[in-house]
Order: C-alpha cells, then structure tokens, then sequence
C-alpha cells in the first residue's frame, strides 16, 4: 500500500495540450502519480476537486517587490502572498526596485536571504545589467541568477542605471559566453525623452499625451536594435511586456531567421486601454503605457498564433500617493499593482470572452517560462513534477475590492472590475498556502 502526503480527487487537470478527468498524488512536495483512475493508498490529506480545474501553478517571470531598501513600496511577503492568492506558486524578482539593486554576488545574496525568510512560493532572481557591472556578470550567474535584465531607457530609479548601445553589446557578449539570457525594457531613450520634453513645453500633459510621448515606434526601434546585438552575439533575448503586436511580430521573424529570442507580454495590455488611464489616472499608469482596443485585440491574435511566449504581471507598486495623477500624467510613479490579477485577466478575458484556450493558458503563465528558464521540475503536472498546483473554479464570478488585495498598498486598476474564474487553492511543492480566500500560515 502507498503512502502519500495528499491526493487530489475528481478534478479536471489541464495540462499544455489536453483536459482530462483525473487525480493527483503527492508524497515530499512532488507529484508522485497523475492517473485518471482513482488513486488507491494511504493518504493524511485528500481533497476533492470536484467542479474544479487543477492546473500547474503560475509561474510569474517579472515582479517587482522591491526587497530590501524600498520594502515600503512592497515586500517579498506581501508580493508572495498576493501571488499565492493569484494562483502563482513561483516568481522572478527584478533587480529592481530593490535597492541596493542586484548587480553584484553580494547584493543578490542579501536578496536571496531575504526570500528565503519570507517568500511563500518559489522565488527566483533576476540580475542587473548596468553600465557599472559588466565584470559582475559572470559572478551571478554562477550564483544562480536565472537571467539577467537591462533597460534600455531611463528605470525610474536613480541606483539603476539604463544601459547605452556599448552596454548592451558588451553585456551582451558576456551573457552569451556562459550561455545565460538578458531581458530588456524595451523603450528608445531618444525618442521618450524629446517627445516627453516636447509635451511638457506646450503644456500638454493628459492621459493621452503621456500615452503619445511613448509611441509603439520607440518599442519597435529599441527592439529592432537589440535583436541585432543578440545576432551579432549570440546572445539569448526575452523581451519584456511588448505592449503591441507591432512588437510580437518583430521578436517573431527574428526566432524564423535563428535568432534565440522570446517575448512576453503583460495582463494590463490584454485589457486596459488608453480609457482605463482616463478613467483611473495613476493606477493604470505604466511604461509602456496603455494603448487603444486595437493593440489590446492584436495581443490576442499574436496569443492566439502562438506568438507570445510567457505572460507575466510587471507588478511595480508603489504607495497610493505615488499613483495619484490630478492632471499631470508626466508625474507619479509608472507601474501597477497587478501580480494577484494574471489568471483572473486570462480567464476573463481570454477563455470566457475570446475562447482562449486552458491549454494555453497553461503554456504562457507555466510551461513556457519553466523551459525558457530552465527551471527543471516545474511547470507541468507530471510524475517527479514539484507539486506547484492550484484549484480553479472557471464559474466563479466576483468584483475585485481593494480589501481581497494581499499587497502592501490596496490599490490596483483591476479594482471594480467583474472577473470570472478565480482561484480558490494554491500548493507550493506541495504545500497548501492559500485557500479561499485566506493565506494559510506554516
Ligand atoms: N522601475 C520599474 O519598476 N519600472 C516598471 N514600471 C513600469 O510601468 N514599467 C517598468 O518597467
Ligand atoms: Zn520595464
Ligand atoms: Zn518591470
């Protein structure tokens, strides 16, 4: 007779190319049996999934939680606990906002601790490129970085410098000679600054001219020149939340020509519009910014061609006051609050209103970021599997209150917004951490 530490009965588990009826155990934090027969043996917990789908955790490649230095802003235990909330049971974290940042072995270590002490699911850390850390580089990715992350316009943030063309191209060259992967903010410093400067001049500075000084032309300009870097190195690229398919469509026939390239877009561009940032002022204020339903709608369409590899949260939060735009938009912090959100926006929006498959969905919130890491034994609800799962209930129709909110500040421009399939429980390796509604505590 088996001995197991949990089974799940009776739900639909979607994996990334089918649905089936079917159970689950997990014995020491792996699944140790998937089967669509019943699962005979001892168990000290079982729960029934009747009605719901069992999915593999998200995995969420682009957080903010800004631990340590800036942990007012968020915190790895408030950021943890609204992803576990979310349905995620893994992150990346950014190497910034934190400060110091990590760009170097020391401040990665002082992060790591950190996580280690607080994170409720699977962390995982970015490091920095900048201008100053081109000899650290190596240092980190020995050290277990999984990637490492460059802007190529101004961060926002004075500790984290932008890198110019020899930067990259250096960094690039590094990256590639230990066979690592840089991410890139990619927005035209040259463009965003003159066109910036030009709107602020004349006065001009409302939702619709912050949107007009970052056009989808300066996205398509920075991404065109670091996929020629990455082919001219050899270097792996993942560019970050593409706010258009304009963008997609170019990191698509750089993969047809060779290039080891790969995209990722975010929940907010799937859908807000440039309206929402009408309506909702600094909440929905990011880099990219929103842009108009056409842009929204041929996200979906690259996602539907299977144009778009991962889709992440870029959660930035920052302090409500720091969100507040009375009428200058050029002001307040840009990033949002939306790492709680991703797998409502994708069922809402994707599943019940465009037909977007689970199945899908299961590759770009799992499958996709656990192989373009190399994140082994994550991603997929298989035998020898970590047991990152949660239960959804696909029916579940509810209006987002600041007060389900987990993160430190309780704001978000998905607030008011009636989404439908929500998350009921998370299991990270194979431990329940959430379950309706609340974060259970070890
Ligand atoms: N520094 C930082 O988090 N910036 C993020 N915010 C945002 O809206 N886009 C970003 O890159
Ligand atoms: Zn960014
Ligand atoms: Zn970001």
């Amino acid at each position: 007779m088996q001995n197991y530490d949990l089974i799940i009965r009776n739900g639909q588990i979607v994996t990334k190319d089918s649905i089936f009826q079917g159970e689950i155990a997990v014995k020491d934090g792996k699944i140790v049996e998937v089967s669509t027969n019943t699962i005979s043996g001892n168990t000290k917990e079982e729960i029934d999934a009747n009605g719901l789908h069992i999915m593999p955790g998200v995995i969420d490649t682009h957080v903010h939680f800004n631990e340590p230095g800036r942990d007012h802003w968020e915190g790895l235990e408030t950021g943890s606990k609204s992803l576990a909330a979310g349905g995620a049971t893994a992150f990346f974290d950014m190497p910034l906002n934190s400060t110091p940042p990590v760009i170097n072995k020391k401040t990665l270590e002082a992060k790591s601790k950190l996580g280690e002490e607080k994170a409720i699911v699977n962390p995982y850390y970015w490091g920095g490129l900048v201008p100053q850390n081109i000899n650290d580089l190596k240092d980190l990715h020995e050290n277990g970085v999984i990637g490492f992350k460059a802007f190529m316009s101004p961060s926002g943030i004075e500790d984290f410098d932008n890198a110019d063309d020899e930067t990259l191209y250096k960094g690039m060259t590094e990256i590639a000679s230990f066979g690592s992967i840089l991410a890139v903010h990619a927005e035209s410093t040259v463009i965003c600054a003159q066109l910036q400067e030009e709107k602020i001049q004349a006065g001009k500075t409302s939702a619709r001219d912050f949107v007009e000084s970052r056009p989808i032309i300066s996205e398509i300009e920075a991404v065109r020149r670091v996929i020629s870097y990455a082919e001219a190195t050899g270097c792996k690229l993942h560019v970050v939340h593409a706010s258009s398919k304009k963008v997609t469509d170019l990191i698509n026939d750089a993969k047809k020509r060779g290039v080891d390239a790969s995209v990722e877009t975010c929940a907010h561009y799937l859908s807000l519009t440039v309206k929402d940032l009408e309506e909702k002022g600094g909440l929905a204020k990011c880099a990219p910014p929103l842009r108009d339903q056409e842009e929204v709608d041929g996200l979906w369409d690259a996602l539907a061609n299977d144009e778009i590899d991962i889709i992440a949260s870029d959660h930035s939060p920052a302090p409500k006051e720091m969100k507040t735009v009375t009428d200058n938009y050029f002001e307040g912090w840009g990033g949002i609050s939306g790492a709680q959100s991703t797998l409502n926006v994708l069922l809402t929006e994707g599943y019940h209103k465009r037909n977007f498959p689970l199945e899908k969905i299961v590759q770009v919130t799992a499958t996709n970021p656990a192989k373009r890491f190399g994140l082994e034994g994550k991603g997929a609800l298989e035998t020898g599997y970590d047991a990152d799962i949660i239960l959804v209930d696909l029916n579940e129709t509810f209006e987002l209150q600041e007060e389900d909110l987990f993160y430190r500040h309780q704001h978000s421009p998905y607030v008011g917004k009636t989404f439908k399939g929500n998350v009921k429980t998370t299991i990270v390796n194979g431990k329940t951490v959430f379950h309706h509604g609340e974060i259970i505590n070890s």
